[in-house]
């Protein structure tokens, strides 16, 4: 890995480079978004449980959740690239290592080419093509379609680009059948779903650093009441859809009474967000939605292993 780099074909500003390989280390690692590819993760690897009434392969298991990783790695890769002047412009992101100059874009672009070729390689030779594909759709939507074009172009933005963000438990599902099913889509629209007031969420409190860099979200062009409206509206649906998995039958009680609790939670911070806010609410409720999503794929796996009925 170089060991430390500016920015040289950047308007941003360019900072002294990072000393020592643990500081090189860390900016790389910061910029494959770990704790969203983490969760991103967890949904892929309860994609694979739930496409099985027995184990997943464990070459399945390797291959499949390393090539997805190292995909969506690099596709967050590719976002601190596109977005380094926007970076530089909001608080949040100021210090990230494209925008602060403490990764060249050369060598963020050839981390995330390195990234991407292994996570594919894996996917073809180990897991299956169908996989691969759809993963590289994936990385392709969020940082191409979204990060490119739709950021900087509509409010609609993370609606439509959520469906990159919401297809790993497509891909998990897919690396253990080699096909699309129905519950799998169902699963995909349950993240597509939540995406919205997960981000709109952060975006109210984050509203003003939006403005100052530009970027059309939700609150900057329709402000931030009609915002809560709409993580209101879009928690509703959300509840709506979690209850599926348990109607269509592919889900029993433990499913039911966990992703009750954990809507009720959501609609609550949802309500206060919209009716009862204080300075704090808007963070608490994109917190809550990150555990949500983690515990309600934790609570489908358990179900699926667990099939409780009354
Ligand atoms: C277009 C879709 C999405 C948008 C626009 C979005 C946006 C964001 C933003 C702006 C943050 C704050 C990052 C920061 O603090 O620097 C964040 C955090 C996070 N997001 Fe999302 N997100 C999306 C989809 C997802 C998906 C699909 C997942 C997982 C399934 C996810 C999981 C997380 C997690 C775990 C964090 C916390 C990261 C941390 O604490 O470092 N997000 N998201
Ligand atoms: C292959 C595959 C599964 C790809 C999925 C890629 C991926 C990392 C999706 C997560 C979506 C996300 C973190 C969006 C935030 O982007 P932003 O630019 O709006 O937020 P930022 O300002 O924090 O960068």
């Amino acid at each position: 890995m170089a060991k430390s780099t500016t920015l040289s074909n950047s308007s941003s500003s360019v900072k002294p480079a990072s000393t020592g390989w643990r500081a090189s280390w860390r900016n790389y690692y910061e910029m494959t978004k770990p704790r969203v590819v983490m969760l991103l993760l967890l949904t892929a690897l309860v994609g694979m449980c739930l496409a099985t009434p027995g184990w997943v392969p464990l070459s399945t298991l390797i291959a499949g959740l390393g090539g997805i990783g190292l995909l969506a790695s690099a596709a967050a890769v590719i976002n601190h690239v596109v977005d380094h002047k926007i970076d530089s412009q909001m608080a949040r992101t100021f210090n990230r290592p494209v925008a602060k100059g403490k990764v060249s874009v050369n060598n963020a672009l050839l981390f995330s080419f390195v990234l991407a070729a292994v996570g594919y390689v894996a996917l073809e030779l180990w897991v299956n093509r169908l996989t691969a594909l759809l993963t590289l759709a994936s990385l392709v939507g969020y940082a191409v379609v979204y990060t490119m074009f739709l950021k900087r172009a509509t409010p609609q933005n993370i609606v439509i680009g959520g469906l990159a963000g919401a297809a790993p438990p497509l891909l998990g599902w897919t690396a253990v059948t080699g096909q699309v099913d129905a519950y799998a889509l169902l699963l995909v629209l349950i993240v597509f779903t939540w995406t919205p007031p997960h981000f709109w969420a952060l975006a109210i409190h984050r509203e003003k650093d939006y403005a100052k860099a530009k970027v059309p979200m939700l609150p900057v062009t329709h402000g931030v009441e009609f915002t809560k409206t709409c993580v209101l509206l879009y928690t509703v649906l959300l509840c709506l859809v979690c209850l599926l998995p348990y109607l269509i039958g592919e889900a029993q009680l433990l499913y039911l009474v966990g992703s009750s609790a954990l809507n009720a939670g959501f609609m609550y911070y949802a309500l206060k967000l919209k009716y009862a806010a204080d300075q704090h609410t808007a963070m608490a409720t994109f917190k809550f939605s990150i555990i949500h999503l983690m515990v309600l794929f934790v609570v489908l796996l358990a179900d699926h292993y667990i099939p409780l009925t009354l």
